[in-house]
């Protein structure tokens, strides 16, 4: 799914008008009907306090008033005072006529448990709005508020720091906006509105949709030889527990075998796993031979001057294969970016990001820099956080849809990195692998939040759910018609 900027949303909007020869009011119409049903599904027995502005976003604020009215749920629906409205918004305004619609003050006498809908301003916002708003925005604070298309005031794809409204759930048109994925926004939930949008060919920045039509099916014939190798390189004195779970996840990864190269304190690995440990006891000394698909290093190495030493010589004899680098092994690259390889697979927390390419003062910075830096250095940058994003050296950026706060624990980017590990070693392309990845580990973990809860849930837990992940995502995947039904196994998904 492309996430737009708002000049590609009003080209779409237009686009749409021509193509499906219908008019904007259409358009609104349609998005007040989708969002009646959104709304009401969620809160069946809720009466609303409807803020509307001048603009289309008004618009669809009215629009919705007039469909809440006529199935007779109790609505108020506030209007703000302005010389201009837009062509919509006025014939909105004729159609609620015969319901009374009031004249939005600072403070408007809301009815005291009505649930807000704020539909002040959306996307058509040039600036950030006057501290005069705060009163407003405070006063509606603390009641469930919901956000028509984007909270006001927040502007769709920059940084905001004027007054905007804090919202509880924004239903948001044909695509998530760039403003959401910022922690310091505080957008905590947001739900796409399908408006019928036509789409045009695939963009540059993407939210993760229909990752199951990225599966490979392996042949019925295939045996450990033909599903890849993935190996393992990691570990140190103190720090063993990051290469266990890599391992684990390696090996519910899918791939034939799972090597594991550490120091001589390696700690016993579950028995699938192939280790080999260095002379060495209490960090890697000497580069391991690779006969592997795939190589993921840097897990729990430890940042001692000799396992900094390992680990460059180690890069400058890696054949060509694809290689993930994680932890401590971005943190010995930031010290020598030169040495960063081309191709290579980075996963770096936002902090481990900021060692490479300096701190940045907000999130659109960091992903500024990031971008960059796949581009010039022709890397793969997955940035963790709660909307994982993937840098493409040619400048794709993509966006995950999964996961959830739950798997904030340590442990949860090992996982990943032996699950990346293991899909790469398959064969899946990098473009494929990288998507197929990051969205089963959120998916893993969100089923661990549903089945545990939040809060008890630890990174070990993903792991229990990476099976039900891939079964999910393979039901997904048989379900569509693309995909050849050919295993009994796929059968009895369906
Ligand atoms: N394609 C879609 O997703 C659809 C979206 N719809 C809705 O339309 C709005 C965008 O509408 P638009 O009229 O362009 O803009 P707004 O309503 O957000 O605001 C325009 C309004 O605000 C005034 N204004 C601009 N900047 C400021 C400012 N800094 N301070 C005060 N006032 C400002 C401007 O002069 C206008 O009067 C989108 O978000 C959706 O909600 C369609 O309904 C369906 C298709
Ligand atoms: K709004």
């Amino acid at each position: 799914m492309n996430i737009l900027n708002k000049e590609q949303l009003r080209a779409t909007d237009q686009h749409t008008i021509q193509v499906q020869g219908i008019r904007s009011w259409d358009l609104m119409e349609r998005a007040a009907r989708e969002l009646l049903k959104a709304i009401t599904r969620e809160f069946p027995h809720g009466e609303f306090s409807i803020l509307c502005g001048p603009g289309n976003n008004g618009g669809d604020g009215l629009a919705l008033g007039r469909m809440l009215k006529e199935k007779g749920i109790n609505t108020q629906v506030f209007l703000l005072e302005s010389p201009k409205y837009s062509e919509d918004n006025l014939e909105n305004q004729k159609l609620l006529e015969e319901f009374e619609v009031f004249n939005l003050e600072k403070l408007p006498e809301l009815w005291p448990d009505s649930i807000i809908i704020d539909a002040l301003y959306g996307f058509g916002l040039r600036t950030g709005l006057g501290i005069e708003w705060k009163a407003l925005f405070e006063k509606i604070e603390g009641r469930t508020c919901l956000a028509i298309d984007l909270p006001s005031g927040l502007l769709a794809d920059e940084l905001t720091t004027s007054p905007y409204v804090k919202a509880d759930i924004v239903y948001t048109f044909h695509c998530p906006k760039k403003a959401f994925f910022a922690p310091e926004h505080g957008i905590e939930s947001f739900e796409i509105i399908d408006i019928g949008l036509e789409k045009v060919g695939d963009g540059n920045y993407q939210y993760l949709a229909d990752v199951h039509l990225l599966l490979n099916q392996p042949s019925r014939f295939a045996h450990k030889g033909t599903l890849g190798q993935a190996l393992l390189v990691g570990g140190s004195k103190g720090m063993t527990g990051a290469i266990d779970l890599a391992t684990k996840a390696a090996l519910r990864g899918g791939c034939g075998i799972v090597k594991v190269y550490g120091p001589g304190c390696t700690p016993d690995l579950p028995s699938e796993a192939l280790v080999q440990r260095d002379i060495n006891l209490e960090y890697i000394k000497q580069t391991p031979t690779i006969d592997a698909k795939t190589t993921a290093i840097g897990i729990g190495m430890g940042m001692s001057h000799n396992g900094q030493e390992a680990l460059l010589e180690f890069l400058s004899v890696l054949p060509p294969i694809p290689l993930v680098l994680d932890a401590d092994a971005l943190n010995i690259l930031a010290k020598h970016p030169e040495k960063i390889p081309t191709g290579a697979i980075l996963t770096p927390h936002p902090k481990e990001l900021d060692r490479i390419v300096g701190t940045s003062k907000s999130s659109f910075e960091r992903w500024e820099k990031a971008e960059k830096l796949a581009k010039k250095k022709g890397i793969y940058l997955i940035v963790k956080g709660a909307n994982t994003h993937i840098f493409f050296p040619d400048g794709k950026i993509l966006v995950n849809s999964s996961g959830n706060y739950g798997m904030a624990k340590g442990g949860s980017g090992d996982i990943l990195t032996g699950l990346l590990t293991a899909i790469l070693a398959q064969g899946y392309p990098i473009e494929k692998a990288l998507p197929l990845g990051v969205y089963l580990h959120g998916l893993a973990g969100d089923i661990a939040a549903e089945t545990l809860g939040h809060d008890a849930m630890n990174a070990g837990d993903i792991l229990t759910f990476l099976p039900d992940a891939w079964k999910l995502l393979r039901r997904r995947a048989c379900t569509t018609s693309k995909y050849p039904r050919r295993s009994t196994e796929q059968r009895e998904l369906l």
